[in-house]
């Protein structure tokens, strides 16, 4: 079997330890080809060429932006492929948040998480999953695990700032900077519109998060679940909130920290399941983020869900 694996040595946990480790247990089981990311771009080029090349499994050694990198690079070519015909993904979580890697069931030490993907190389383990679509201003994108409009796509751009003068993405910081950026959100004016075929259109949305799986993230070990019905298997789910304030927040927030099961209850949310495609539109432009990367401001973003898209090795 021959394996490509990406080590995105910039990733929050990533390091030359766990490179190690990793890199002598894949290369005993598999014919090994390791390359490290040297800037933003180079993992969505690099899984291209290993697709073209006709690698059967591309590991990832990072962070969820280097994943979504990865898959938007195994996807391109999409000339009526399924799954199978698609080199599979492997993951071992080197970033801050790792959701996605942790959304398919792995330990979050990238060494613990080793030694299970390894037990499924050694059993041909794979899963089949689906994916997110996002198409933007002539723009497509695929997400592992979410994307989101307004306000949870402003804190991520104020975290991105500050990781950018140097500092760490820890959940401490991002749950300071949420709290912070809270009070200079607008909460007043509401700019987005739902709408998509067979579903009831909502307007006055000012946040909505679009999930691909649940948990949308994690708080340190605690996941957030504000679409637990959200699954690779299943279409695309929505939360959107339609009120901002406090008592909404606060009463939003004790329903979808932890492992949850039901859906979050209150009159101002709007949700979707298992859907096939849907659209969010606003009057003015927002904050976008995908996977957790914040991408500028948009005004219109069509959601499309992308069943067994890929099979993964877990
Ligand atoms: N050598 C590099 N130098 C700078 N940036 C890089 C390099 N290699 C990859 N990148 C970029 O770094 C971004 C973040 O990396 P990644 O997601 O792997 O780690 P992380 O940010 O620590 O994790 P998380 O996404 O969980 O916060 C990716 O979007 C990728 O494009």
């Amino acid at each position: 079997m021959r394996a490509m694996l990406l080590v995105n040595p910039k990733a929050t946990t990533t390091n030359q330890r766990t490179q190690d480790v990793l890199i002598r247990a894949l290369g005993a089981t598999m014919d090994l080809t390791v390359e490290e990311t040297g800037y933003r771009g180079h993992a969505a080029h690099l899984a291209r060429t290993a697709h073209a090349a006709g690698f059967d499994v591309m590991a990832v050694l990072g962070g969820d932006g280097t994943i979504n990198e990865t898959v938007n690079g195994l996807l391109e070519a999409d000339d009526g492929e399924s799954a199978a015909d698609r080199p599979a993904l492997l993951v071992i979580p080197g970033g801050s948040a790792n959701v996605f890697a942790r959304a398919l069931g792995l330990p979050n030490d990238p060494v613990e998480a080793t030694g299970m993907v390894l037990e499924a190389v050694g059993q041909d383990r794979r899963r089949t999953v689906g994916l997110g679509q996002a198409l933007w201003e002539g723009q497509s994108r695929y997400f592992t695990f979410c994307s989101g409009l307004g306000y949870d796509a402003e804190v991520i751009r104020a975290v991105e700032g500050m990781r950018g003068t140097g500092l760490k993405a820890t959940p401490a910081r991002y749950v300071n900077t949420a709290l912070r950026h809270y009070l200079s959100t607008d909460k007043r004016h509401a700019a987005m519109t739902l709408e998509g075929p067979g579903i009831p259109p909502a307007q006055g949305v000012f946040m909505a998060v679009v999930s691909n799986t649940s948990p949308w993230s994690y708080v340190g070990p605690r996941p957030v679940c504000p679409t637990p019905w959200a699954g690779f298997e299943t279409g695309l789910d929505l939360l959107g909130l339609q009120r901002l304030g406090p008592a909404a927040m606060v009463h939003l927030l004790s329903q979808i920290i932890g492992t949850r099961e039901t859906l979050p209850s209150g009159r101002h949310l709007v949700q979707l399941h298992d859907e096939k495609e849907f659209t969010l539109t606003a009057e003015r432009p927002v904050a976008y983020q995908l996977d957790g990367d914040y991408l500028g401001e948009v005004e219109s973003v069509t959601f499309r869900s992308i069943p067994n898209a890929l099979q993964v090795v877990v």
